[in-house]
């Protein structure tokens, strides 16, 4: 496997020249739009398949996006800078825009987007709205890793985290992580392809409860399990 990943590694570099190429802007935001889109000039969407995508990673999406024709499922896009949310509840919370976009906050972008093509994040969320719950296809290369040959389990972390994020700001709108456990019981082989089933628990005020499993394509090794509370921020307080 780590032949493989070390192969891999060559070919991507190869294509990094690529990568900054025609953005993929998808013709299916769909009604994601609604909490993910953006006001500025054009965001590549990057929860769309590259190079570096497994055949498994590439398998899931066509299944998921066949899913996807009569409505039930939508695909999340994801962009990497700043996105303007249209929720106004992000506006009282988080810093001033414009010192966001000042000297040294100017390179900011999402945590998990912010690895070449195939060496870091590679995902793409989908959710369906009236079952609460999202799907989290997840393949994690060979910058992530923790013990030689396997993900790291910030990584596993980071990667629950932001799939409950998706999961819990579909139904509660602007959200922060209050509360995460996990429990890993199987390693998870770096550059494998993961599933996670992520879904909304309960609603109690401003919290959001949530839990998932992280398991292999084929379902049979459960590698994760997790839950998760998530605060709908108040637009009458400020982080500060
Ligand atoms: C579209 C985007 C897509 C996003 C797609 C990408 C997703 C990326 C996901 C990344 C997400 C992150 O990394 S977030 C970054 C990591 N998280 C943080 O930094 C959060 C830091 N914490 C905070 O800022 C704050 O504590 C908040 C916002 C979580 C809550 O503060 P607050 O708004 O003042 O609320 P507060 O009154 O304290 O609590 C409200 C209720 O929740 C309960 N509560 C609060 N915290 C906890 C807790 N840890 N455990 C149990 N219960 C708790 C309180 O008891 C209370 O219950 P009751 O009295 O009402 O019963």
């Amino acid at each position: 496997m780590l032949r493989s990943c070390t192969a891999g590694l060559r070919s991507l570099w190869a294509l990094r020249g690529r990568r900054e190429g025609a953005a993929r802007l998808s013709a299916d935001l769909q009604p994601a739009r609604r909490l993910f889109s953006t006001e500025k000039a054009v965001h590549k969407d990057w929860a769309l398949p590259n190079p570096s995508w497994s055949k498994d990673l590439k398998l899931l999406f066509d299944q998921f996006m066949k899913k996807c024709e009569d409505g039930s499922w939508e695909r999340l896009p994801s962009c990497k800078h700043t996105c303007t949310y249209k929720s106004e509840d992000f506006k009282t919370y988080f810093l001033d825009p414009q010192l966001v976009e000042g000297e040294g906050l100017s390179q900011a972008q999402l945590f998990t987007r912010g690895f070449e093509d195939g060496l870091g994040f590679e995902y793409v969320i989908f959710n369906n709205n009236d079952e609460k719950r999202t799907v989290c296809l997840f393949q994690g290369g060979p910058y992530l890793q923790g013990i030689p040959g396997f993900l790291h389990g910030g990584a596993i972390a980071t990667m629950i985290d932001v799939a409950f994020g998706s999961c819990a700001a579909i139904s509660g709108g602007a959200v922060m992580t209050a509360n995460l456990n996990i429990n890993f019981k199987r390693p998870v082989p770096l550059c494998s392809v993961v599933v996670i089933h992520s879904q909304l628990d309960k609603l109690e005020g401003r919290k959001l409860f949530v839990s998932c499993n992280v398991r292999s394509v084929d379902e049979k090794t459960l590698y994760s399990e997790a839950t998760g509370l998530f605060i709908k921020l108040d637009p009458k307080k400020s982080s500060t």
